[in-house]
């Protein structure tokens, strides 16, 4: 039974489920914990006491003693309500070579058998110590051959690390503070990122710092495994959380994270009669209806409970809904000529219009110069239809190239992209300006492009999926969500119109950005980029994160990968360049790092990415 109603959210977080301990009666577990309200269960799939060896050892073949045959439910039951948890003793990086080998052993049976029921993911227990190079190298050869989804369980939890304190070997649920993104790191990096590995992150009653927390937000986050013990009571006895778990939780809902309740009942709620009795899953289950209040509700009741109060998602968003994460490549307005359905949603648009709209009391002589000759045909209906024909005048050509007849007071245009100056505004106003009083303005009068280094796992696996350089050296339009902002944006190139010095349309920046020390560590995938611009005097519009225009969706972010993914020690300091380039016909953008450790230049003399002229 999903959480609750939020028009707009199909996502996963509106579902919610209990972790239980193994039991040899499935159906019966899944029955109890459906009627209580939960929607799947994580469950072992396996006796925890079952050892290879020991089998072996007695000689004889006995079958995996498993909670349940695959028959008792139906294989849409089994993956819609049952997510498999891996027997948690295995420990595959021993150095018992008995419990290695059978570690081994036991994670492949349980993944084979989950695939066997159809289950679309298993969790899998946190490594016990920090070197994990056998443990992953399993889990590694189970995700070349298989659809299952693996979540690695690590706890949020603190990230100081004690001084002189190094990764290897140490335990993890020991005395020593690691941090357990970390931990998660070297897991993915082992497995190279391989889009199906995920994470399963134990909340637990402390939470560590915001910047710390938020980093797993770029991160495939799949559940968030809640425990009863970081629920606090209410004066009516019941279960509550804290402000901040309550932000967490809600972060997790509209990151598509789902909510997993752990443990045991800590809350002693009077009056809870626990005697109602509930339909089970469907009609031709075979499984019965059972006395049903779960001893767990009132924790999932509190979940449901922040869910329902979160506030609708605005339309805007919703309308943005099926574009979250998506690369789209940059529009090319000055090479290739738009078409009615782009120009359809720019005039959606209002606001943008409206930041530039003035009363002048003034009678206007408009000329309208439109390189794109189908456009033109719309501009001369409109031009009718609104009965401008004295004020306006239709000009089919491009700008750069265009005599006017008189010269202008005031030359508008619209030619910025998510980037400010990628769709070649300074070219096309560079050209234009000739036809502008000596005293004549620009609107814009200026543009600046910023940027910021994100971890963003989603948009990292699409671009790789393509299996090719030209696609990681090439800048996407995207609107960005399940990304980890990791510093403040920084500027990086300005355009000032009219521009009468020499200086040209090239540039170069270097940018340093310092990531909170109590971040911790971070991978960054590559780098978010927007603009901000200045319509006139005070008047500006943008999408620059600190000060974008509220309700404008005409540019979604850019964003311009990395080949590989950077690792970025705790307290360390970004260096990144950014290059814009030009040639005969083509302008392009080149970037690179250099500290914390150093890339290849992408997108060298513009070999995968350019705009045309
Ligand atoms: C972003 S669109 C403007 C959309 C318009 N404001 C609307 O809402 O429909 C940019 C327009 O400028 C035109 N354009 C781009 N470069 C041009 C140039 N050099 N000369 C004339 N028109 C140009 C494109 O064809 C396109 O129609």
């Amino acid at each position: 039974m999903p959480l609750g109603q939020r028009p707009g959210d199909k996502s996963e977080s509106r579902y919610c489920g209990i972790e239980t301990e193994f039991h040899d009666d499935m159906p019966q577990l899944l029955t109890y914990s459906l009627s209580g309200g939960f929607d799947f269960v994580v469950a072992p799939l396996v006796d925890p006491s079952y050892r290879p060896s020991i089998r072996n050892n007695n000689g004889g073949a006995t079958i995996l003693p498993v909670s349940a045959s695959d028959l008792v439910l139906n294989p849409s039951q089994w993956s819609s309500h049952v997510v498999g948890k891996i027997s948690s003793w295995i420990d595959l990086d021993s150095d018992n070579e008995e419990v290695r080998l059978d570690s081994e052993i036991t994670l492949k049976q349980e993944i084979a058998w989950a695939s066997h029921l159809s289950l679309q993911a298993c969790i899998l227990p946190a490594p016990r110590r920090g070197s994990c190079g056998n443990y992953a190298r399993c889990v590694n050869q189970i995700l070349q051959g298989n659809n299952m989804q693996l979540w690695l369980r690590v706890p949020l939890e603190k990230s100081e690390i004690v001084d002189g304190s190094t990764d290897a070997d140490c335990d993890l649920t020991g005395g020593r503070m690691l941090d357990s993104w970390e931990c998660w790191n070297t897991f993915r990096l082992l497995c190279e990122h391989h889009s199906q590995l995920g994470v399963a992150l134990d909340i637990l009653s402390s939470l560590p710092c915001n910047n710390s927390v938020w980093r797993w937000f770029g991160e495939p986050v799949r559940a968030a495994i809640v425990h009863t013990n970081s629920f606090l009571t209410n004066a009516r006895g019941y279960p509550c959380l804290s402000k901040r778990h309550q932000k967490l939780i809600t972060g997790f809902f509209n990151h598509s994270v789902q909510i997993v309740i752990s443990g045991s009942l800590l809350h002693n709620i009077a009056g809870d009669s626990g005697d109602e009795v509930l339909p089970a899953i469907d009609d031709d289950s075979p499984i019965e209806a059972l006395p049903a209040r779960h001893e767990l509700k009132p924790y999932l009741d509190y979940v449901a409970y922040l869910y329902q109060r979160l506030d609708p998602l605005p339309e805007q968003e919703r309308f943005e809904l099926g574009y979250r994460d998506f690369l789209q490549s940059p529009l090319q307005p000055l090479m290739d000529n738009l078409e009615a359905q782009t120009y359809e949603t720019f005039e959606k648009d209002v606001v943008k219009y409206s930041q530039a709209a003035e009363e002048t009391g003034r009678k206007l002589k408009v000329y309208a110069v439109e390189k794109n000759p189908n456009a033109v045909i719309t501009l001369h209906s409109l031009v009718k239809l609104e009965g401008w024909e004295d004020a306006v005048t239709i000009i089919s050509s491009d700008m750069r190239c265009w005599n006017a007849p008189e010269k202008a007071d005031i030359l508008v245009s619209e030619l910025l992209g998510s980037f400010g100056d990628n769709e070649l505004s300074p070219e096309c106003l560079d050209g234009a300006q000739r036809f502008l009083k000596p005293d004549g303005i620009s609107i814009p009068s200026s543009y600046t492009s910023f940027l910021q280094p994100v971890t963003a796992t989603k948009l990292y696996n699409d671009v790789k999926s393509h299996k090719d350089l030209a696609h990681f050296e090439t800048a996407y339009v995207v609107k960005l969500h399940r990304v980890a902002r990791l510093a403040p944006t920084l500027p990086v190139f300005t355009f000032a119109h009219p521009e009468y010095s020499n200086k040209g349309n090239e540039r170069y920046k270097k940018l340093r950005f310092e990531i909170p020390l109590d971040t911790g560590s971070a991978v960054v995938h590559g780098f978010a980029g927007y603009f901000d611009a200045t319509l006139y005097s005070d008047v500006h519009l943008g999408i620059e994160p600190s000060t974008l225009t509220p309700n404008m969706f005409s540019w979604f972010p850019i964003f311009f990968p990395l080949r590989e993914p950077l690792y970025v020690p705790r307290g360390s300091t970004i260096e990144v360049h950014f290059w814009r380039r030009s040639g005969a016909t083509k302008v392009w953008y080149e970037w690179c790092v250099t500290s914390p450790s150093t890339s290849p230049i992408h997108n060298s003399n513009g070999r995968s990415y350019w705009v045309g002229l």
